[in-house]
């Protein structure tokens, strides 16, 4: 039985289920004025932990300014309240006024005249206390921090001036800003920006994670994140999730429950998974290393892989345990035709990976694998060539599970009508997959797996020291591996695609940890898998 802090860590909601989540609660009974009270006392608690030295932003704070401390001398820390119309707002007063009697110097900006009723309430209160409120950006006052309450999960269109030029403003200061729920002004479902943002250096997110937390063009907006747990019953959750397609962030304990670990006492090489990879060509023989070397990583129980003739021996020399099937090859070095050992076809294995390095010239190697009745991953030219070949229309032939493993670029190659790739990448990988049917993983900052049931997997971290070469052929290799051990157990493949995704980010976060962002080569990434596991 999984905690219940873990089952809340993989939610991942929409505003408008978010909403309807605080609906039940209030209609249960808990007052919406003690609710705001336990959220905001929780985020107040938080700005007094976080170390000032943990603020990536505070260019202008020297690191031994005391302005997060517990209890800050009189005149100490000087810290602006951002306060919006709605809730939000209503937030950000409660932790203003927590901070005031906590001892900080708090003034608070409050343009709208217009304010929901418990935040008018607050407003006031805070106002008898002799909080300073100003209205306009140009009267405020330094500070060596700001709290962003200004939209929430309430906010409904682009934001207009003066609000849109204060926050450019705001942005501009080189004072940290802890945003409360999100950064003002992104679509809470999108992570768009709507007119212009708060750039954050810190997010707290409330109850529950919201999905422009995973939404790549959100990240440089979000800082640091975090879930404010203030004890949503699982019920209400269930109640509205119910049978929707569920978006989930992959965790460490989810993953390592995925993997085949521990191993029976008693197996053997072929009980543990035979991949096939195809991959490789006289141009791209790296490709096919590092597939190899990811596959390894795997502990898949036997591993088999086709290149091209003249590739042969270097595969050896870097892959012994491997068994590899050199082929008759094209004069430019791909692969011409499938040679594997006799007694041995495609329906031989338990899983096949296909693509890395293979070039547009193996097309009718790809067109002979996707014939297969094998488990099958694309990746690289794999999907190049299925895009040429029309992918929702071939996929849709394919009985077998399919796994492609797309970026940006290859995968509105494969799916040029799905419309919101660049818009919301959640929504496109859903379509792409319930589409299709096949598994789609869209690689990014936050990669995002879907199945054909709209079902979403979201790896929740990640590093850019991966964007680079070769990364995303050890990924396939891995993830090969992964497929060919579960093909006698009954995980969903989903399952096992995000677990693969999550593994091979965690190796990445590990390896930049060590080596700075700019260490973590291909091959350094595969040295780093098994690392990441222990
Ligand atoms: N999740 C929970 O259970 C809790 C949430 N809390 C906090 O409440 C906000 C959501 O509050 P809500 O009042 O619904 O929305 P906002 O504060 O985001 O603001 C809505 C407010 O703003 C107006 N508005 C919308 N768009 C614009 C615009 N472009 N320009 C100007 N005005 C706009 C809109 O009409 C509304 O009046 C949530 O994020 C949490 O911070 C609770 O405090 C605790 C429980
Ligand atoms: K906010």
């Amino acid at each position: 039985m999984q905690n219940r802090q873990e089952k809340i860590s993989q939610v991942v909601v929409t505003a408008g289920q978010m909403r309807d989540i605080e609906k039940r609660i209030f209609a249960a009974g808990m007052p919406v004025v003690a609710l705001m009270e336990k959220v905001a006392g929780l985020i107040a608690r938080r700005i007094q932990e976080i170390p000032p030295t943990s603020v990536k932003k505070a260019y202008s704070v020297p690191l031994n300014t005391p302005f997060l401390r517990e209890s800050p001398q009189a005149g100490g820390s000087r810290v602006g309240i951002l306060v919006g119309p709605g809730h939000n707002g209503g937030d950000a007063l409660v932790v203003a006024r927590e901070l005031h009697f906590r001892g900080y110097e708090i003034w608070i900006y409050s343009p709208f005249s217009k304010l929901k009723e418990l935040t008018s309430q607050h407003l006031q209160y805070a106002q008898s206390l002799g909080i300073p409120i100003y209205q306009t950006i140009e009267q405020l006052p330094d500070s060596d921090l700001l709290i962003d309450g200004l939209f929430g999960f309430g906010l409904e269109r682009n934001l207009t001036d003066p609000i849109a030029s204060a926050i450019n403003q705001l942005n501009e200061l080189s004072v940290p800003i802890y945003s409360i729920d999100l950064p003002s002004g992104l679509h809470t479902d999108t992570g768009e920006v709507l007119g212009t943002a708060i750039r954050a250096t810190y997010t707290f997110c409330l109850g529950l994670w919201k999905l422009a937390f995973f939404q790549d063009q959100a990240l440089e907006y979000l800082g640091k994140a975090e879930l404010i747990d203030f004890d949503i019953p699982l019920a209400d959750v269930e109640a509205v999730l119910k049978d929707a397609p569920r978006i989930k962030r992959i965790t460490r304990a989810t993953a390592l429950a995925t993997l085949p670990l521990p191993r029976p006492p008693v197996t053997h090489k072929y009980k543990e998974g035979h991949l096939l990879l195809i991959c490789g060509s006289r141009r791209y023989a790296g490709g096919a290393i590092l597939t190899g070397l990811g596959a390894r990583a795997s502990g898949v129980g036997m591993l088999s892989i086709a290149v091209p003739e003249s590739l042969k021996s270097l595969l050896v020399s870097h892959l012994p345990e491997a068994l590899i099937v050199g082929c008759p090859e094209t004069e430019t070095g791909a692969i011409a035709q499938l040679q594997l050992p006799e007694n041995t076809d495609l329906s031989s294995f338990n899983a096949i990976a296909c693509g890395p390095g293979l070039t547009r010239d193996a097309t009718p190697i790809v067109q002979e694998v996707i014939k297969s009745d094998c488990p099958l991953i694309l990746d690289a030219d794999g999907l190049n060539i299925l895009a040429q070949m029309g992918a929702i229309a071939t996929l849709k032939k394919r009985q077998p599970v399919t796994v492609l493993t797309p970026h940006t670029g290859e995968f509105q190659r494969l799916f040029p009508d799905v419309p919101d790739a660049k818009h919301d990448r959640v929504q496109a990988v859903r379509e792409a997959a319930t589409q299709s049917g096949a598994v789609v993983l869209l690689k990014g900052a936050r990669t995002a797996i879907a199945n054909p049931q709209g079902a979403v997997w979201i790896v929740p971290e990640s590093t850019p020291a991966l964007a680079r070469g070769g990364s995303g052929d050890v990924l396939t290799g891995l993830l090969g591996g992964l497929l060919a051990q579960a093909a006698t157990k009954q995980i969903p493949v989903e399952d096992i695609v995000a677990t693969a995704a999550w593994w091979h980010s965690q190796a990445g976060i590990l390896a930049a940890q060590e080596r700075t962002e700019l260490g973590v080569d291909a091959f350094t990434l595969t040295q780093y898998l098994i690392k990441a596991l222990t």
